[in-house]
Parts: structure tokens; C-alpha cells; sequence
């Protein structure tokens, strides 16, 4: 097919390639190649990217273009295509389009050539090359033309604009120099040539002020002491970060799989590898609770501030979502890295021009997005960084790329948490899936100086599939090995539940403070429950208000002791912005579900209706518990939903609380047929849950198999089924389930959850096919879902 045929035949494609990211990166790079071969004139190009177009109809108007102008002009846009989209979708185009031997060549070429040119046509023809070589040398050219009087300062405003890629800014500035001139051209030419020659042009060789050097200093030593000691273990003793952390597994969300690849670790977080969007800044590392995301971005800072790693980053701000939710003022960029991040002593504007001059040498990192506030998420984007805006409109500016464009930002979040707005922002998203079993082992070991307890620990987790499966989050495997004493009591009965090993938690952590006392009640709960009960009361309140860190005061308004704090669930939270009094949270937001759940359990007053609401999962109210907090309790108005992951992590844990295993241990400090209530409510409201979810399901097509694609929800209703571990339950909840296929691509099923769906699918009475493409179930996984391999038409 030629050329022209090519371009008519796939137009459609085509337009889609260069828009469907919604970044005009693509359109301008094929732009740069068509005017630098001479096949778009300076007017055709202005008249394509005219303002307040939107990007498709440039691309069709480009395109409308170049057939017109024949088949030489068409045979450059195929090869331009073939040089600027993705591999998988360059398809005939590279057929047509030149090699990249061929184009080495007449690069060469155009070198001798560029003698026989004007400077302006010089930097027409070297266009493309131009707009690479000048990232990072913008500012320089500008100073350059401003102090030859070539431009007025006026003239820089625009390319200094923070709304602006790299890219766009040289372009800009391309632009602008050639309306100018030769003169003009030849020095710019001159700038970038010097630049290239003397192996300057790398950021990295450009020696920094001296002011932003204190300040660097100043910044190493507070991430420094922020990040050398694990956050979570605040309350029980200080665990430095170096003896126990541990690589998780990372994983690119869109790259291809390769087995045989390196293995990615802190350090290509904030790297270019794997990047999805070359022009975005954002990051994101997204991972369920426990995942490990919060230790990965503190072991990021901790190497940054020894100089170990992410070299290229002068600056390093560090940022918690949680403590940003707690500042009421809206506030500007500036307030929010000197406020926030830290506050340069001395040199305030250098500091903050060196970070807009040079945004590539910053790092700004975001943990726990989906813990932030999001009342001003969608408010008008930003575009000054001297405006004052709420902080969640400030950080959807910083991510989006309207505010410190060029400024690399990190940010952590649940699964599922951030929408496809922002998505659409990102520079690539990485999936950390927690330990892998090599990481389990390497991370019992650390945790033991011992090697015989280390030893007993991984024989223990060997000989219980179930326990094996939970430990791939870091989270419960931290756990396990707190309460490696009493997993030697346990003997053969060990943990097999999300809730067994939190209620072991519970009983390690209560028994060192109250020796066992011989009471009716097991010693450690009797002794234990005005502390429990204290908590839990914190706990599920914070939940139901989307609070998971506390004051001095809340803690007093919950009943919470100087003693219950002792206990060790608490610990002060560090930050820098701790300016209000102490702070403090549970050990991890998972503790602080459990304790809210263990409230839902034991208390009898008005709060029990929260049973239905923790496992309501449709509707406008789904899941929502603010309902149930008393209303002198409740936040203002403006206060958002809580968070559906953690409220789901609480009902699950409620679910395990009411199991046949532990309700025993209820029914001692409360009354009996108010626990047995509680665990029929459940049970109920499960089966509700499954019985809604499949009546959803549209009916299948004739001559089809009903498929079933698990829809979000589906999972957490499984989990829970299992931590209630009841067969009657699940037989009546997943028993008659009419699908022949069930789907659950994409799920983020790990081995636990594999444990989990082998448990509730064995009550089906009609076979199913299960597809479990996509997701991270390895040998572990496999194990468990023996059980129900013989209700699987296929797997
Ligand atoms: N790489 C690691 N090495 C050693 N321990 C780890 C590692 N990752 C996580 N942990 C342990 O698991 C606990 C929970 O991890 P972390 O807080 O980082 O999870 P998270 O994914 O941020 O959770 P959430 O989404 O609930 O905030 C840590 O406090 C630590 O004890």
C-alpha cells in the first residue's frame, strides 16, 4: 500500500494514536519531523495547533494536510508516525518510515548541510534534536537572548509559564527565536552547541546556588531522621529501617510481563523506566492495605538522604496525605514545601526559584492519597504557584502537572482509589504486590536475631498454606512474627484468618502488660477489656469520620489513658508539622479497622446498626458509618464519606470477630444472645450481599454461558465469608450460584484470596469455569485453591 493510501485507509487510527492519551506530546513531535523535512510551512503549522482547537480536530486537520500535498509529504508522516508512537502501535508505518540506521545517516548529513544554511533555517531543519537538546537549558538561552537585548524580558513570560512540559517550553521558545531572526537562531544554536560541548548541558553538572545547598542540607538531615526508624513499631520499641526492610515485589500496572527482567526496586519508582507518558510528572504506586507502599517511600527517602540513591534529585520533599488532610487553610505551593516540607532558614526566594527554574532536580512524594480529603479534588486547576487553594486542589494541580510542571511527584494510594482523571495525568503506575516467598523468608529472618526461631516461625508458616498466603502482605507477616510465641502455643490450630492473627495480636500485646490472672474470662481479656473497649471506641469513631490520626483531647473525649497508650496499639506520629501537640495514630490503619471492629462487637449502644451499614454494598449510603457515630461525635458537614477500602477491611473483621473460633471469647464480657444476633445479622447481610451482586449480572446472550465478571465488591464479599467461616453461610450465600464462567481478571487476587474463594466456591452445586488471568496467584495460591478444584469445569 503507499503512502497516501496508508494515510486515507487509517485515518481513524491514526487520529486516535496521536489524541487517545490526551497529551498533545505525540501531534507535536510528528509537527517538529514534518517541518524539520521541509514538508510544513511555519503558517500550515500555526494554522494546525491554532488556540482553543481540541486535539482531535488538529490531528484531522494535519491529516487533511498532508494528502494534499501529495506523496512525499504523506511518505514523512508515516516515518514520523513510526518514530513517535508506541512499538505496539506503529504497525505498517515502520514499513514505510525510514530505520534508525538510515536516519543516523542523514543526521550526519545534515550537519554538513547545516553550513550551507541560514541559523533560522538551522534550527527548522534541526528541530526535533533541538527540542530534546534544550530540555533543561531554557532558562540559559533565555538569559542569554534577554542580556544581548534580543529579547525583552516580557518576551520570556510565556515559556517560563509552570503550565508548560519541557517539550513545549522549548518549542516555545523555538518559535519565538525564529520570528526574531538569524541573530537570534545563532545564539541559541551557540548556547545549546556550548552546552553539548562542554558536557554541561546535564542538570547534574550545574553547581547549585549556595543557599539551596544549606537548604539541601537542612532537608537531608530531617527526611534523614524521619525515615530511619520504621513508623509502625513507634509504640513497641524503635526498629530501625535498615535491619528490617525488605524488597517487595514491584510491578509496571501496563508493562509487559518479563519474568527474566531485573526486578524493580525504590530506586525506579521515581526513574524514567517504564514511563507511560514521557511528559507527565506523576507517579503512582498503588497496592492494597498493608502492601508496603508507605515502607517503600520512606526506604526511597532514607537512601535520598544518604546520598545512596535518586542522585539526580537535589530536593526531596516528603509529604503524608493523612497529616495534609488535617490543614483546614488553603494553601500555595510555596506554603505547602516550606509549611509542610521544610523551612529554609535563610535564602526563601532562591530556594523557591531554583525549584521552579530547575523542577527535573525535585522530588516531591505523596503517601496515602486515598487518605486525603477530597472536597476540593476537581475544583479549576491551578495555574500560579503563588495562588492559595485547599489542599486537595493543590495537590490535584501538583499531579495533574498544572502546578511545578517538570517537578517529578511520587504518590501512594489503595487500589482503586484514584479515578481515571488522574490517571489520565500519570507519568507510569506501579503495582507493589508485598512480599514474595523468598521475601517472606528473608524478612522472618530478619525479624529473628535468632535462627531457631527464625527456623520454627517459617516451619510454622510452611505447615499452614493459609497463614503462608497471608503473609505475602508485609503487613500481616510483620504480624506473625511479633507473635511467634504464641503461634508455638497455637501448635497445629495456628491462625488461618485475616482476624485470627489480629486477635493473636491483641492477645500478645495485652498479655505482656497483664500477666494471666486464672479468671473465667481468659486473664489477658478480662484485665484487658476497659482498654480494648477504649480503643475500639477511638478506633471506629476515626473510621467513621475518616480520622486516623488523634489528639491529645480526642483521645481523652474517647476515655483513652496515658495507660492504654502504653499498650503499645498507639504511637506518636512523627512529621514535621507537628507543631499542634503530640499526635497520634494506630500502629497501622489495618489495627485501627480491627479495633473499630472489635467496638462493633462488644457495644451494645446505638452503634448497632452498624452491623447492616458496614455490609450494605450498594446504594448512595453504601457502607457508611458516620450515621452511627453519636452526633456530638460526627464532623462538620463538610467532612467526606470514610473510605470504602477501610471501611470494608473493618466489616471484614467483624465477620472474623463473629466466627464460630473467636465468638466465645465475646460472649464472656457480653451478653450471649446479643453476640449471636450480631453473628446472624452478618451472616445474613452476606447473603444479601451475594444474592444482589449476581442478580446484577445481566442474563447471558442466547447460545452463551452466563459469565459472571466479578465486579468490585464481589472479593471483599468472598473474604468475608471466609473470615466468618461458616459453611452454612457460605453454602447459602454461593450454593446456588447460576454462572458457568466466573471472571476475575484484574481482582488483585493474591494467595490469600485464593484461600478465601476456595473456601466460598466449594458450595456450589453446578461446576464453573474460573479465570484468574492477571493477577498474582503463584504456587501459594495454587495450594489453596485445591479445595475446590472439583466444582472447576475449567481454571
Ligand atoms: N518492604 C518492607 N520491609 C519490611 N517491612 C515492611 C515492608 N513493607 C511493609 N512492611 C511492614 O508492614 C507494615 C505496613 O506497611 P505499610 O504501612 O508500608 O503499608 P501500606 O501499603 O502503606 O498500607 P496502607 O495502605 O494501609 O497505608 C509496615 O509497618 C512494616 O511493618
Amino acid at each position: 500500500m503507499s503512502a497516501p493510501e496508508l494515510v486515507l485507509t487509517r485515518r481513524a487510527e491514526i487520529v486516535h494514536a496521536l489524541c487517545s492519551g490526551g497529551s498533545a506530546e505525540p501531534l507535536e513531535q510528528v509537527l517538529d519531523l514534518l517541518l524539520s523535512g521541509g514538508q510544513l510551512q511555519e503558517e500550515e503549522h500555526h494554522s494546525v495547533q491554532a488556540p482553543g482547537r481540541p486535539l482531535y480536530a488538529c490531528a484531522r486537520m494535519l491529516l487533511d494536510l498532508v494528502s494534499a500535498k501529495g506523496a512525499d509529504a504523506c511518505a514523512l508522516l508515516c516515518a514520523a508516525l513510526a518514530q513517535v508512537l508506541p512499538e505496539g502501535q506503529r504497525g505498517d508505518f515502520t514499513v514505510l518510515g525510514r530505520g534508525s540506521s538510515r536516519e543516523e545517516e542523514e543526521e550526519e548529513e545534515e550537519e554538513e548541510e547545516d553550513q550551507q544554511r541560514t541559523p533560522t533555517q538551522t534550527l527548522v531543519a534541526r528541530r526535533p534534536g533541538l527540542v530534546r537538546a534544550l530540555h533543561g537549558c531554557v532558562e540559559d538561552a533565555l538569559r542569554a537572548l534577554v542580556a544581548r537585548g534580543i529579547f525583552a524580558p516580557a518576551d520570556c513570560d510565556d515559556m517560563r509559564l509552570p503550565i508548560h512540559t519541557p517539550s513545549q517550553q522549548a518549542r516555545r521558545l523555538l518559535d519565538k527565536v525564529r520570528s526574531k531572526g538569524d541573530a537570534a537562531a545563532a545564539l541559541v544554536l551557540q548556547v545549546v552547541d556550548q552546552k553539548q560541548e562542554s558536557g554541561s548541558l546535564s542538570w547534574e553538572n550545574v553547581t547549585p546556588p549556595t543557599e539551596v545547598l544549606r537548604f539541601q542540607k537542612k532537608l537531608r538531615s530531617s527526611v534523614s531522621a524521619q525515615s530511619c526508624f520504621l513508623s509502625s513499631y513507634g509504640g513497641t520499641g524503635h526498629t530501625a529501617l535498615d535491619d528490617v526492610y525488605t524488597e517487595g515485589r514491584l510491578e509496571a500496572a501496563h508493562g509487559r510481563r518479563d519474568a527474566r527482567g531485573p526486578p524493580l526496586g525504590p530506586e525506579d519508582v521515581a526513574g524514567s523506566a517504564g514511563a507511560l507518558n514521557a511528559e507527565a510528572d506523576a507517579v503512582l504506586v498503588s497496592g492494597a492495605a498493608g502492601s508496603g507502599k508507605s515502607t517503600l517511600l520512606q526506604r526511597m527517602q532514607q537512601l535520598w538522604a544518604r546520598g545512596a540513591a535518586l542522585r539526580g534529585f537535589l530536593l526531596l520533599f516528603p509529604f503524608s496525605c493523612r497529616r495534609l488532610s488535617e490543614e483546614r487553610r488553603p494553601l500555595s505551593v510555596r506554603e505547602l514545601l516550606f509549611h509542610h516540607g521544610c523551612w529554609p532558614d535563610g535564602g526563601q526566594e532562591e530556594v523557591f526559584r531554583f525549584i521552579l527554574d530547575q523542577p527535573h532536580r525535585v522530588l516531591l512524594t505523596f503517601d496515602g492519597l486515598d487518605e486525603l480529603r477530597r472536597a476540593a479534588w476537581d475544583e479549576p486547576w491551578l495555574c500560579s504557584p503563588a495562588q492559595r487553594a485547599p489542599v486537595a486542589a493543590l495537590l490535584s494541580g501538583l499531579l495533574r502537572g498544572a502546578l511545578l510542571k517538570g517537578v517529578r511527584k511520587v504518590a501512594t494510594s489503595r487500589p482503586d482509589a484514584v479515578g481515571p482523571a488522574l490517571r489520565r495525568h500519570l507519568r507510569k503506575e506501579l503495582l507493589l504486590r508485598g512480599f514474595s516467598p523468598g521475601g517472606i523468608e528473608r524478612f522472618v529472618r530478619r525479624q529473628h536475631a535468632d535462627p531457631a526461631v527464625a527456623a520454627e516461625v517459617l516451619r510454622s508458616l510452611r505447615s499452614n498454606g493459609a497463614l503462608l498466603g497471608l503473609c505475602h502482605s508485609p503487613v500481616f507477616c510483620w504480624s506473625v512474627c511479633r507473635c511467634h510465641a504464641e503461634l508455638r502455643r497455637h501448635g497445629d490450630g495456628g491462625p488461618r484468618t485475616v482476624t485470627d492473627v489480629y486477635v493473636m495480636v491483641l492477645q500478645h500485646f495485652f498479655r505482656h502488660r497483664a500477666p494471666p490472672s486464672g479468671a473465667a474470662a481468659p486473664g489477658w481479656l478480662q484485665q484487658s477489656l476497659p482498654a480494648a473497649r477504649r480503643l475500639g471506641r477511638l478506633a471506629f469513631e476515626g473510621v467513621g469520620s475518616g480520622r486516623y490520626e488523634f489528639s491529645a483531647a480526642q483521645l481523652e473525649a474517647s476515655g483513652v489513658t496515658e495507660e492504654d497508650v502504653g499498650v503499645g496499639f498507639l504511637s506518636r506520629s512523627g512529621g514535621v508539622a507537628s507543631a499542634h501537640g503530640a499526635r497520634f495514630q494506630f500502629l497501622h490503619v489495618t489495627t485501627q479497622c480491627f479495633f473499630a471492629a472489635l467496638h462493633v462487637v462488644l457495644s451494645d449502644g446505638a452503634e448497632r446498626s452498624a452491623i447492616p451499614a458496614l455490609f450494605r454494598t450498594r446504594g448512595p449510603g453504601a457502607g457508611c458509618l458516620r450515621a452511627c457515630l453519636p452526633a456530638a461525635r460526627r464532623r462538620g458537614g463538610g467532612a467526606p464519606p470514610p473510605e470504602t477500602p477501610n471501611l470494608q477491611l473493618t466489616a471484614t473483621f467483624v465477620a472474623g470477630l463473629l466466627s464460630p473460633r473467636h465468638r466465645g471469647l465475646w460472649r464472656r464480657c457480653c451478653p450471649g444472645a446479643a453476640v449471636e444476633r450480631r453473628a446472624r445479622q452478618v451472616g445474613r447481610s452476606l447473603s444479601k450481599g451475594v444474592r444482589e451482586h449476581f442478580r446484577s449480572v445481566p442474563p447471558p446472550v442466547a447460545g452463551e454461558k452466563k459469565s459472571v465478571h466479578a465486579m468490585p465488591g464481589f472479593l471483599w464479599l468472598i473474604k468475608c465469608i471466609y473470615e466468618l467461616q461458616e459453611s452454612a453461610v457460605a453454602a447459602h450465600a454461593v450454593g446456588r450460584l447460576a454462572a458457568e464462567h466466573l471472571k476475575l481478571t484484574y481482582c488483585g487476587v493474591g494467595p490469600a484470596e485464593c484461600g478465601a474463594l476456595a473456601y466460598a466456591l466449594r458450595h456450589l452445586r453446578r461446576p464453573v469455569g474460573l479465570q484468574l488471568d492477571d493477577n498474582c496467584v503463584g504456587d501459594v495460591g495454587v495450594e489453596q485453591l485445591l479445595p475446590c478444584l472439583h466444582v472447576c469445569s475449567s481454571l
